[in-house]
Order: structure tokens, then C-alpha cells, then sequence
């Protein structure tokens, strides 16, 4: 089977915005994009939605979310549904997010269920999966990371294909200590078995983003790797230059031709 799929770098700005920031950082990517063979978002806080997705219409870069509701509709007080989000045109929605299981108690059967949702409304989720620094020390990565998995693929089995998965070590994250290219590599070749496992072929063409600390510099060889196939970018995704220097990165590998 040949699988045609382009890398994705996704910002997660998370809570870092502002009206004028917004417009300064989009005008500079914009400006500094040219013709890029990878795939570009931005998630933004909720309330810039509509000011992002004005800025990113028509152009090379997609809208998305940094959570969505795990329920339809009703009395959910400072939920955002995932029909709301496609009103807004948004076409990514980073689920189950480290700050997210950590800092809301999010538990896996919520980020399955809010994987559902984001599905049932044509938004891609980027389900976030990584072990914490204790959970590596004490050898239970391949655990904890095929366990937060398994719970998306129990309920999304028979449309598993459509999701993109994002390693994010916690370590790793906004911490400055990056994964090494063979560690990343080795967990992300863990993660597409177990979705080889769950959807045969297609987990070929399910990307695989690798999340924690990648900068310029780290990410031509981490996204070399055979089975990283894009970057959900925090910090370096607030500077212009740093996200597109990503960007390149990651048309550079494609061009070089090292994923088909
Ligand atoms: O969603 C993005 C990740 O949490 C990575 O954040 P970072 O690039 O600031 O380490």
C-alpha cells in the first residue's frame, strides 16, 4: 500500500495571546511561508478563533482548537462544542493535552470521548499521549502511552485512520530537554504498531507528531525519523521565525524524499 502523506506542524500556542501579538506572528508566517509540501495549523485559545481564522482564510494555514467539549451541547458552563469550533472553521483540535489531563483531571475515557465528538464534526483531533519523567524512570513509558492510546482506539476503532496522534514526553515539554531522535523514534514506532494493530494499512498514513521542546535546531532530525511525521510546537511556536525554520525543516525532509 503507498501512502501519501504530507508531514504536519502544528502551534499550540496555548494561553499566549493577545489581538495585536496574533496579527504580528501571522502576518510574519504568512509572509515567510512561501510554497510549503507540509501541512501548517495554529491552535489558539478560544476566544481568538475568529480573528486567527479571518487572518489564516484562504491561505496555507489551518485553524484548530486546544480542547473541545466532550459533550454536544447544554449546561457545560466554559465548554467549547465541537459544533462551535467547526462554525469557526476549525480543522484540528488538540485532545487530551498533558496541561489538560494534569491540570483538569482529564482521564482517558474523556479524551475518547472528546476524540468522538471532534470526529462526528469533521474536526481532526491531535490526540496527545506521553509518560511523565517518573513514569519513564520507573520504565513504564510503553505503558502508559499504549494505554492512553488503546482508550481512543476502544471507542474510535472504526475511524481510527482519520486521527493524528502526538507523542508528547511531559518531561519534555516547555522544559528545554528534548527527546533524543532515537527515543522519540523508538515510542513512535510502539504507538503505529498498536495502530497497525487496530486499523491494518491505514496506520501507515496516520501522522504521528512528535510534541516537547523542538526548536530549530532539534527539529531537522527529529522529523528525519521514519516514523515522526510532524511536530506539535509550543514555545518556538510564538516566534515567527523558529516556527518557520520548523516548517523548512520539515520540507526539507519530505523533498529529500525520506518519507514516501
Ligand atoms: O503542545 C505542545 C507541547 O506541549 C510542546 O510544548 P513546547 O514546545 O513548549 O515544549
Amino acid at each position: 500500500m503507498t501512502v501519501h502523506k504530507s508531514k504536519l506542524i502544528a502551534g499550540n500556542w496555548k494561553m499566549n495571546a493577545s489581538l495585536a501579538s496574533n496579527e504580528t506572528l501571522l502576518k510574519a508566517v504568512l509572509e515567510g511561508l512561501g510554497a510549503s509540501v507540509c501541512d501548517v495549523a495554529v491552535c489558539v485559545p478560544g476566544p481568538y478563533l475568529a480573528q486567527v481564522g479571518g487572518i489564516v482564510s484562504g491561505s496555507a494555514i489551518a485553524l484548530g482548537a486546544q480542547d473541545v467539549s466532550a459533550h454536544p451541547s447544554g449546561a457545560y458552563t466554559g465548554e467549547q462544542s465541537a459544533a462551535m469550533l467547526q462554525e469557526f472553521g476549525v480543522r484540528y483540535a488538540i485532545v487530551g493535552h498533558s496541561e489538560r489531563r494534569q491540570y483538569h483531571g482529564e482521564r482517558d475515557e474523556v479524551v475518547s470521548a472528546k476524540t468522538a465528538m471532534a470526529l462526528r464534526h469533521g474536526i481532526t483531533p491531535i490526540v496527545c499521549v506521553g509518560e511523565t519523567l517518573a513514569e519513564r524512570e520507573a520504565g513504564q513509558t510503553e505503558e502508559v502511552v499504549k494505554r492512553q492510546l488503546a482508550a481512543v482506539i476502544h471507542d474510535n476503532g472504526h475511524c481510527i485512520s482519520e486521527i493524528v496522534v502526538a507523542y508528547e514526553p511531559v518531561w519534555a515539554i516547555g522544559t528545554g530537554k528534548t527527546a533524543t531522535p532515537e527515543q522519540a523514534q523508538a515510542v513512535h514506532h510502539l504507538l503505529r504498531a498498536q495502530l497497525h494493530h487496530a486499523a491494518g494499512d491505514h496506520a501507515a498514513g496516520i501522522r504521528i507528531l512528535y510534541g516537547g521542546s523542538m526548536n530549530a535546531a532539534n527539529a531537522p532530525q527529529l522529523l528525519a525519523q521514519p516514523d515522526i511525521d510532524g511536530g506539535l510546537i509550543g514555545g518556538a511556536s510564538l516566534k515567527s521565525a523558529d516556527f518557520l525554520q520548523i516548517i523548512a525543516a520539515a520540507n526539507d525532509v519530505a523533498k529529500a524524499g525520506v518519507r514516501p
